[in-house]
């Protein structure tokens, strides 16, 4: 009820809350996790999150009032046009996200606007007018990750970001000048473009007119001074080693009487669940044996507890897994995946996840918990997870016909033929599907899957797709997620620094070429972006070198009467793989191309190459914005 009255009083304090028209006291704003007001974020009945984005509110805007929301964490108002000055968020002091981008917002920010804001991850203020020189308490945010300050009129110097957490800070089109600071340096150039007089890494070196004054030299010492001096020095150095000593001794004591008792106790989950540095737990090394093996001494008290998403698997815990007969899937790029049987007959994947220790454990259960509410057929459930401090372990469904890039790069014979054209487009269409639901269900997510490729696309039996992997950017470590994401090995974090909700489109547009070509993506076997080992830049060459026989799968059946069908996913695929991320489609125009294409009938591929080629040259003629796309 207070939630209600205070998101009522915001309501009325607005200018033009037209489109808040649902906003009234005969609902509540949450039923569980749902809302039933626009624009309202839920979470067991209370509000985590506003979301009033292109909604035409204008005026000024009272963010103080929503601090009566205990539970909120994230305010957008992005895409309005409201005006006046920063609005003071100091009251909020739990906020994590706050969304200011594309209003009329004006004026200097004072100083100390943001202090205080100990959980601040997300700033967004660009495009608006503000003025005067950056605020300096932004710079002290212990948990800044993302400031986004272009198309203002910022003017000054940049000042230093003291904390590593930051990622990006774009400081574009404003009129700002002098050195850009060592924090900033490693980010993209385009971060920086626009501004009135900036220089030094990684724009052009700073160039100084006038050479800094020299310091004036000190008058020379003599040498008795100097060697009592350096007497001073070496005893002081001694009194200090000494002290150290005795408070590392006293640690040491303190550790021999406390910690290693406690220890002894959780080294038997380790036991349980350690892999060594190979990624393999020692029990998995000859192929299928129990688990439990050589770490038979635990008690049923001993084990973490496996925490279920889904109430109808609670079929199992976690020693059952460990009893469980095992098989190694493979190891990726977090972890190992293990395939169990548990005590009803199923199997369960369980994978296990080394970078995501920086997330603390509430965030991380927070996390679990939203990912464990999401349902669609082409996602796999999250069913349960293990939370360690160290690692982390996720439980899925196992998924009988494997992944999609075993099918489409594995060795095939008549027992297992390579995919035809119709369950090819099956998949994509079904991939489509569950990504624009990823992204309808975590509007806050910058990509709400972000690790989309063919290896966490799994097959059913009826070879319906799951995506897998999904959603797990807020939990990865920020330091690790460029080496191990996909999203980060997209052309706009090369170029940019950055990824956006157009990240996952890209990924799309190349798990659609490795579909039709049967390619594997070499790109992803190296860090960050090359456009010289990126599948776009190869179907684009081959194309244009007149070889485009050689495009498609050749392994491909079914694809007879289904040519102008391949051609139109061909080119929504290099559409996606635009390099530009502003020209690229968004992932709603891309879903609703792919829902119109047509399965086609099954017939062989082999005596319609030939006229798929023509078609792909005729198409590629008449269609001028076909390569300047694709550049
Ligand atoms: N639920 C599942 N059912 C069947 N096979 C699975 C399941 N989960 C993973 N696999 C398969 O197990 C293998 C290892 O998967 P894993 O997710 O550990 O690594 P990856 O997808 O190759 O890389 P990354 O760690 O970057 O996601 C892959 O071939 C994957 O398709």
């Amino acid at each position: 009820d207070t939630d209600m009255e205070t998101l009522l009083t915001f309501k009325d304090s607005l200018a033009n809350p037209s489109a808040l028209s649902n906003w009234n006291a005969s609902i509540s704003p949450c039923h569980k996790d749902r809302a039933n007001w626009i624009g309202v974020l839920c979470l067991n009945n209370t509000i985590w999150g506003l979301q009033l984005e292109n909604m035409g509110l204008a005026g000024l805007v009272n963010i103080e009032i929503l601090a009566a929301l205990p539970n909120l964490r994230t305010i957008s108002l992005m895409n309005n046009n409201f005006e006046g000055t920063m609005p003071d968020i100091r009251k909020l002091g739990a906020l994590k996200a706050l969304y200011l981008s594309n209003n009329r917002f004006a004026g200097q920010i004072p100083n100390d606007a943001f202090k205080g804001m100990r959980s601040l991850k997300k700033v967004f203020l660009a495009n608006n007018a503000f003025t005067g020189t950056i605020p300096l308490s932004l710079t002290t945010l212990p948990k800044l990750v993302i400031l986004r300050l272009e198309g203002n009129q910022f003017v000054g110097q940049i000042p230093d970001f003291k904390h590593k957490s930051v990622k990006v800070v774009n400081l574009a089109s404003n009129q700002l000048e002098g050195p850009i600071p060592a924090s900033l340096s490693k980010m993209g150039a385009s971060m920086f473009s626009g501004n009135r007089n900036l220089c030094g890494q990684p724009l052009q070196s700073c160039t100084f007119t006038s050479p800094p004054p020299s310091p004036s030299p000190k008058p020379s010492a003599s040498p008795q001074t100097v060697l009592s001096s350096l007497d001073k020095e070496i005893s002081a150095l001694k009194i200090a080693l000494i002290v150290v000593s005795i408070m590392l001794l006293v640690v040491i004591i303190a550790a021999i009487i406390f910690i290693i008792p406690q220890k002894k106790q959780k080294s038997k989950i380790l036991e349980a669940t350690d892999l060594d540095d190979s990624n393999k737990l020692p029990a998995y090394d000859e192929g299928e044996k129990k688990v439990s093996e050589g770490g038979g001494a635990m008690k049923r008290s001993d084990h973490g507890k496996l925490i279920f998403l889904k109430d109808d698997l609670e079929a199992f815990d976690l020693q059952d897994l460990l009893r469980a007969s095992a098989e190694v899937l493979g190891s990726g790029n977090f972890g190992a995946s293990y395939k169990a049987g548990i005590l009803n007959g199923e199997a369960v994947v369980v994978k296990r996840y080394k970078q995501m220790n920086n997330v603390g454990r509430e965030d991380f259960h927070e996390h679990m918990r939203r990912l464990g509410r999401l349902n669609h057929q082409n996602l796999l459930p999250l069913v349960a997870y293990y939370y360690r401090r160290e690692e982390k372990l996720l439980i899925s469904e196992f998924m009988e016909n494997g992944s999609l890039a075993s099918h489409l790069h594995a060795n095939h014979s008549l027992d297992q033929p390579g995919l035809d054209w119709p369950t090819r487009l099956k998949i994509i269409k079904g991939v489509a599907r569950g990504l624009i639901y990823l992204y309808n269900e975590l509007p806050t997510l910058v990509v709400p899957h972000g690790h989309l490729k063919s290896s966490n696309v799994l097959l059913d039996k009826d070879l319906e797709p799951l995506l897998s992997d999904y959603a797990l950017r807020p939990v990865i470590n920020q330091e690790q997620a460029h080496m191990v994401m996909t999203a980060y090995k997209s052309p706009e974090h090369a170029i940019n620094g950055r990824i956006s909700r157009k990240t996952d489109v890209w990924c799309l547009g190349i798990l659609i070429l490795e579909v039709l070509t049967g390619r594997f993506p070499e790109n992803y076997l190296t860090p960050g972006y090359d456009s010289n080992t990126n599948l776009a830049t190869w179907v684009n060459e081959m194309v244009k070198e007149k070889k485009s026989s050689e495009v498609f799968d050749k392994e491909m059946a079914g694809t007879k009467n289904s040519k102008g069908e391949m051609i139109n996913l061909l080119k929504i695929g290099l559409s996606c793989c635009e390099e530009d991320f502003e020209t690229r489609p968004e992932l709603k125009e891309v879903v609703q191309k792919i829902e119109q294409l047509k399965e086609g009938d099954d017939e062989d591929f082999s005596s319609t190459i030939g006229e798929v080629n023509a078609v792909i040259f005729r198409g590629n003629m008449e269609d001028e914005s076909y390569f300047s796309l694709n550049r």
